[in-house]
């Protein structure tokens, strides 16, 4: 019987199996930010141990540290800690570490593949659950704990269980003003926030091979927030294009036979998948979540759910408790819902596509009265990037505020965050209650979508404002 993309990438990882023990896996790629990993490094100074492989991590800062100022001043009293730790850290263990100010320096998941660092067929984790993003590229990856960190600090090993397999079969390429939030979103609403746990995901079918490497990332990095630990999609042309010449990507002779691997990461015709679902991407309208997960979510054609008609008393119960939290009211449109801030960026949409997809709504227009919006890119590399495409000028005379890089609003870690009672259009990947400030409200959308909810002051479809 043939294998899955997903079991290929294992057991080519599979160092060493002892009987009644969980296999242990040679891990090659390991990146670390500044908050789950001072534990892990504590762990080894006390231990007396060392890095196994220093030059298979790279280390960055992202979650607390300010989007106003690249200085160490410019942080809160627990991100200075934090961020003076990890690079006393680097420094003494000998890891490269893009901090504040430096040309790579970015969200984990964004600056991995930017440089070159992910690379399909690898092992790769981070202690952050969105690590699955890194799978876009055909890499088993995962986040993990900070036990784990320190585990594969000392040994470049990890346990790990082999997952179920489930393939998602995407059906039709996406129309024009959806994208691949929209797509992933759709995903949630059909398997919920639990559909895929203990499942690694293959994302397969045209609506994905037809995505840039942006969009495959989005997708992969919302696979946690259907419950599965992996989400993986083949490595194609389109990756290897992407990968390219980037700084840390093989070079010459080795891109050849690199590239002679990847091409074989594919799932076998007669391999069988755990679970298999068909998704009709072909047909997909934009998304808006309602709720306070990202399974609760609707088309934005839709009126969110009535309680009232629910046979079922959980669901009715989840249901009641997250409206009531969002305060929208039951069988309500979810178009016309009032927003007053906007966040375009984080892991899930804060590279080049998303604004640029963004700019193309904005472009001569302004935000709506009242509305506080931030554009915050992924990474120094993005942001330069869309500096020099002129997008930055286009999101300041919109009236948006242009940042520099971090995690931002999208879990208010440092001092974006939103205001209490305030309603928030998002392109992060996660509305739960309180997530990006006490007592806000999210909702969840794609950029373009966020875009055209800044200059309207209410969620709309923005397939109206691309003809
Ligand atoms: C702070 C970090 C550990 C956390 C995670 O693991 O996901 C964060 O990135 C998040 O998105 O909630
Ligand atoms: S951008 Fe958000 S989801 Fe991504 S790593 Fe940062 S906090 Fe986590």
């Amino acid at each position: 019987m043939g294998k899955t993309l997903y079991e290929k990438v294992y057991d080519a990882h599979v160092v060493y199996e002892a009987e009644g023990e969980l296999p242990l896996l040679y891990i090659d790629r390991h990146i670390v930010h500044e908050v789950t990993s001072p534990q892990a490094f504590s762990g080894l100074r006390e231990a007396g141990r060392k890095l196994r492989r220093p030059e298979l991590m790279m280390a960055t800062m992202d979650h607390d540290i300010s989007t106003q100022e690249a200085t160490i001043e410019a942080c809160s009293c627990v991100a200075k800690k934090q961020v003076t730790t990890l690079m006393k850290n680097c420094e003494e263990f000998g890891v490269e570490l893009f901090g504040l100010g430096h040309p790579n320096q970015g969200i984990v998941h964004i600056i991995g593949p930017q440089t070159g660092f992910t690379l399909p067929g690898t092992t790769l984790v981070c202690g952050d659950s969105h690590t699955a993003t890194h799978g876009a590229f055909g890499a088993l990856a995962f986040g993990i704990g900070t036990s784990e960190v320190e585990h594969v600090m000392a040994t470049q090993t990890l346990k790990q269980a082999k997952l179920k397999t489930m393939r998602i079969n995407c059906v039709g390429k996406l129309s024009k003003g959806v994208y691949a939030k929209d797509l992933i979103l759709e995903i949630a609403r059909v398997l919920t926030t639990a559909g895929a746990t203990g499942y690694a995901i293959e994302f397969a079918g045209d609506g994905v091979t037809s995505l840039s490497m942006e969009g495959r990332m989005t997708l992969s990095n919302m696979a946690i927030e259907i419950g599965a630990k992996a989400g993986m999609i083949a490595p194609d042309e389109t990756t290897f294009e992407y990968l390219k010449d980037r700084p840390f990507a093989p070079k010459g002779k080795d891109w050849e036979e690199a590239v002679q691997y990847w091409k074989s990461l594919k799932t076998d015709d007669d391999a069988v998948f755990d679970k298999e679902i068909t998704i009709d991407s072909g047909h997909l309208i934009p998304m808006v979540t309602w709720g306070t997960n990202p399974g609760q979510v609707c088309h934005i054609t839709d009126n969110v759910p009535d309680p009232a008609q629910c046979s079922n008393e959980q669901e009715r119960h989840g249901i009641e408790a997250a409206l009531s939290y969002i305060q929208i009211e039951p069988g309500q449109p979810i178009a016309g819902v009032a927003i007053d801030t906007v966040f375009i960026g984080s892991c899930t949409n804060g590279r080049i596509e998303d604004f640029r997809e963004a700019a193309k709504v904005l472009k001569g227009k302004h935000v709506a009265e009242g509305v506080r919006a931030l554009a915050v890119p992924g990474s120094m590399a993005v942001k330069a990037m869309a500096e020099e495409e002129g997008l930055d000028q286009i999101f300041k005379e919109a009236g948006f505020e242009w940042r520099l890089p971090g995690c931002s609003m999208c879990l208010g870690m440092n001092d974006d965050i939103a205001a209490p009672g305030s309603r928030v259009a998002s392109t992060s990947n996660r509305n739960f209650i309180g997530r990006q400030g006490r007592g806000s409200r999210t909702h969840l959308m794609s950029p373009a979508m966020a875009a055209a909810a800044a200059i309207n002051g209410k969620i709309v479809d923005v397939r109206d404002y691309l003809k």
